[in-house]
């Protein structure tokens, strides 16, 4: 036997209850014995209260709702019961108005609504679906019939919420049902007393109906025909990579359920529960879709957690004070005074030195329960063994729920640290011994952030979603783009990490858009879509969104963006960039910013700003780390540089080599830095600083190779004049090398905590003769590599070689962040 359960949207329109018909047929066509249980039609209920308040207060409009409730299941018999038929369900149906009719005038004279006569009045809601619903089927020629649960379930006389009497129940039920043979159409929510009088079940009452018959006849499982596709690891409205949950346990559904997840009532379910029945949530709308199944054990785990849900809004209470350690009694008090006051508690949590307590509450209660506390407590807060009651606000609690957690290491960990790495304060923490929820307080503001990052990391088959904000979409950011739309699929199923675009802008446009924009169509739609660009506003948005796994991306060389970094590595986004110029700055910025992004838990990385793609910082942080010493850096910084002097021919124009380096994309937007040695100078200062020593930018002293017309030359256009004026000087520079069988290099040197960048000639026994193109090359002398210093070589400018190496800075985050 299965029994059905359609709630109120399953039965709220004509097209849905054709749905239902489906579904039952479907059932008799299979052989499947059923017994279904109907709620009101939606909406009904709640008309039916507001109808019963409106009698009591003498107001006769109620008329008017009652006609359309009525009208409402007429409708439904005129679409689903042929015409010859209609007349007589149209009067069964008069006749049970009829009935609610004259219990409201008795409502509107007597002007008194108690509970009781309240559940009298709802119960029409059922009666009357399943009423209709009953002639809808057996219009089609099945032998159906109407079942009114109040003479199978008897309750005591808590209206409202009505204790079951199981024992009698179960042997009504028992008897009626093997009574008959017909396919039995019941009312939920409804039950009577011994003696007769209407009760109703409560929260999820046709649930519980469903259960309650389930239970009596031992059903192989319990269908609760819904309008959604059973349980979601979260909330999909928060959560949008949230996915249905095939099999869940009671406790998971119930600790689930506690925490805002209102698909299903577990309570309700406990009926079946007891006896080992497994409950399934299923979609009317959907109906081969497999659903959810709520059973006792729950097999085809995947992932050690089933779902997160929350609660958005609560208020914290907290309760602490030297009075409190090591005396018995304080916690009792203060939940009995609670009870009393039937003040619903939704988390508590005290730490083992006993001085706090913190407990969760709605936060409508808040002030109430204050004063409440206050006034209990008034003599132990005057005695000083109590501090003050104080109350948070604007707090979300969030659970994260699953069998999988007992006896599992690390969950907790996971949970903190992807917290922690996106900048969400934990306020408060509970988890019970049963080890199936770990429920964190959380500032409210971070609600969407934080669900949706823990969501990430544990559902880890699902990709990881990394957000990126690029600034600068010129030759760095437009390569980089390209190169994370051609590798996103590999990213996606081998790194299991995806890349989403958010924000993008240049000097003259900024979009926006917190569901991606396209690595396709990112051009055009910044041109089209695109606003007037705000840096301010650009970063102020970027805040507003609060997304988890965020990384702004500064592919400019521009001096006032670096202003931005700081706030947001405080707002725990971290920061990748090829831009030299925050690193290059004073050394207290630079601290601030490194300490700031090690405060926060989140990266700020820059490995483009030396050599490019090369791992040159990479692998002078790793010597740092594992406590080598620097003693000297030497080294070839300039791609721009070293393509010009590895290219430049006697006769041929130094200009135009120049304009070479810039075409291939190896010079900085303006080349001056480069000839002018400021680009290396940025550089050295950079590594130096990050072999711990504290430089300022007027410690580089810079052997100035340009002429002074250049250095003068007030515009680039001016500039490139300048250089083909002085070429005379620029062949002398490199005949008087060549005339020593030597090669010109421009060579930064960090050494006894002085640096120097100068033009030399190195003869061919130098390791630093034999490159070419725009290669860079750096050699590390430290304590540990004395001998032979450590070298890392290869192409130090260009378009792909740096864009590859902010890309894998970005990656980096996405593997850290996970
Ligand atoms: N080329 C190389 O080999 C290497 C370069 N780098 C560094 O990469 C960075 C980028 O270089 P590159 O791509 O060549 O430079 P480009 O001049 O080609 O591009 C710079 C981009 O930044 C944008 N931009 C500049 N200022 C702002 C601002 N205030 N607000 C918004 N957008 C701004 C520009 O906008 P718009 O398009 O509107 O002009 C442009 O899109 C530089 O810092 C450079 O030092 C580092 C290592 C190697
Ligand atoms: N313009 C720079 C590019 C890398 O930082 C160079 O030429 O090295
Ligand atoms: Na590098």
């Amino acid at each position: 036997m299965n029994v059905l359960k359609f709630g109120g949207t399953s039965v709220g329109s004509v097209e849905s209850i054709k749905q239902v018909i489906n579904i039952i047929e479907e059932h008799r066509r299979n052989d499947t014995d059923i017994a279904v249980v109907f709620s009101a039609m939606g909406g009904v209920t709640n008309q039916l209260i507001e109808i019963g308040r409106m009698a009591t207060n003498g107001n006769t409009d109620y008329s008017e709702l009652v006609r359309r409730i009525e009208d409402r299941h007429f409708n439904v018999v005129k679409a689903l019961i042929p015409v010859k038929e209609q007349s007589k369900v149209f009067a069964g149906i008069r006749g049970v108005i009829n009935e609610l009719e004259d219990l409201l005038r008795g409502v509107s004279l007597i002007r008194e609504l108690s509970a009781r006569t309240l559940d009298l009045i709802t119960s029409f809601g059922e009666r009357l679906s399943t009423l209709v619903i009953t002639e809808c089927i057996k219009s089609r020629g099945l032998a159906a019939q109407f079942c009114d649960a109040r003479t199978i379930i008897k309750t005591d006389d808590q209206f409202g919420h009505a204790e079951v009497n199981y024992t009698l129940t179960n042997q009504l039920i028992q008897d009626y049902f093997g009574k008959s043979t017909a396919l039995q159409l019941i009312t939920g929510f409804i039950a009577s007393t011994e003696k007769g009088e209407t009760t109703t079940l409560g929260r999820g009452g046709s649930d519980y109906t469903a259960s309650i018959i389930g239970a009596a006849l031992n059903a192989d499982i319990i269908d609760i025909w819904t309008d959604v596709d059973g349980m979601m690891t979260a909330d999909p409205r928060k959560v949008p990579n949230a996915f249905n949950i095939p099999t869940i346990t009671y406790a998971e559904a119930m600790e689930l359920s506690h925490f805002g997840a209102k698909v299903i009532y577990p309570p309700s379910l406990q009926p079946a529960f007891a006896r080992n029945i497994p409950v399934r949530v299923l979609n009317t709308f959907n109906p081969t879709h497999e659903g959810t199944v709520v059973s006792r054990t729950a097999e085809r785990r995947q992932y050690t957690i089933t779902g997160i849900s929350s609660i958005d809004d609560i208020a914290l209470v907290n309760v602490q004070g030297s009075g409190m350690i090591g005396v018995a009694g304080v916690s009792a008090k203060l939940f009995g005074v609670l009870a009393r006051y039937r003040i619903s508690v939704i988390l508590i949590s005290q730490a083992s030195s006993e001085h706090s307590i913190c407990f969760a509450i709605d936060p409508k209660s808040a002030e109430r329960v204050k004063a409440i506390l206050d006034d209990e407590f008034s003599v132990e807060v005057t005695h000083g063994h109590i501090d003050n009651i104080t109350i948070e606000r604007d707090l979300s609690v969030i659970a994260t729920v699953g069998e999988g957690m007992k006896k599992s290491s690390g969950i907790a960990g996971k949970l903190f640290s992807v917290l922690g790495k996106n900048g969400v304060n934990i306020v408060a923490v509970a988890q019970g011994s049963s080890e199936i929820n770990i429920s964190v307080v959380i500032n409210k503001n971070n609600l969407s952030k934080a669900l949706n990052a823990i969501h990430n990391v544990f559902f880890q088959s699902e990709a990881r979603v990394l957000n990126l904000y690029l600034v600068g979409t010129g030759l760095i950011g437009s390569t980089l783009l390209r190169q994370i739309r051609d590798q996103f699929e590999y990213l996606r199923t081998e790194r299991l990490l995806k890349v989403c675009l958010v924000g993008v802008s240049n000097t003259k446009k900024m979009l926006l858009a917190p569901k991606g924009i396209g690595l396709d169509d990112w051009r055009e739609r910044v041109l089209t879509e695109g606003v007037t660009t705000s840096l301010p506003a650009f970063v102020e948005q970027i805040k507003y969104y609060n997304l988890p796994n965020s990384v702004f991306i500064d592919c400019t060389s521009d001096k006032d963006i670096v202003q931005f970094y700081e706030s947001l590595l405080d707002g725990n986004i971290s920061v990748v960039t090829p831009n030299k110029v925050a690193n290059s700055g004073p050394y207290s910025e630079y601290r601030r910013l490194q300490r700031t992004a090690l405060n926060r838990g989140v990266k700020f990385l820059y490995e483009t700003n030396v050599g490019a793609g090369l791992p040159i910082i990479n692998t002078l942080q790793g010597l740092m780390t594992a406590g080598d010493r620097f003693l000297k850096i030497e080294a070839i910084l300039s791609g721009t540089l070293s393509y010009i002097f590895n290219t430049f021919r006697s006769g041929s124009k130094f200009v135009d080599v120049v304009r070479e380096a810039k075409e291939k994309g190896y010079t900085e937007p303006d080349p001056r830095e480069d000839l002018s040695g400021m680009d290396v100078a940025r550089k050295i200062l950079i590594l130096a600083r990050e072999a711990g020593f504290a430089l300022e930018p007027e410690d580089v002293t810079i052997k100035n190779l340009l002429p002074q017309a250049c250095i003068d030359a007030p515009s680039i256009p001016a500039f490139f004049d300048e250089l083909e004026n002085n070429n005379a000087y620029f062949e002398s520079l490199l005949t008087e090398a060549e005339a020593q069988n030597e090669k010109l290099r421009y060579v930064a040197t960090f050494e006894n905590g002085k640096v120097e960048i100068a033009l030399k000639t190195v003869g061919a026994d130098h390791p630093f003769y034999s490159l070419s193109g725009a290669d860079n090359i750096v050699s590390f002398t430290t304590e540990r590599y004395k001998e032979r210093p450590l070298v890392v070589k290869g192409p130090g400018a260009g378009a792909e070689v740096t864009a590859a190496g902010v890309f894998a800075d970005v990656v980096s985050i996405g593997s850290y962040l996970a």
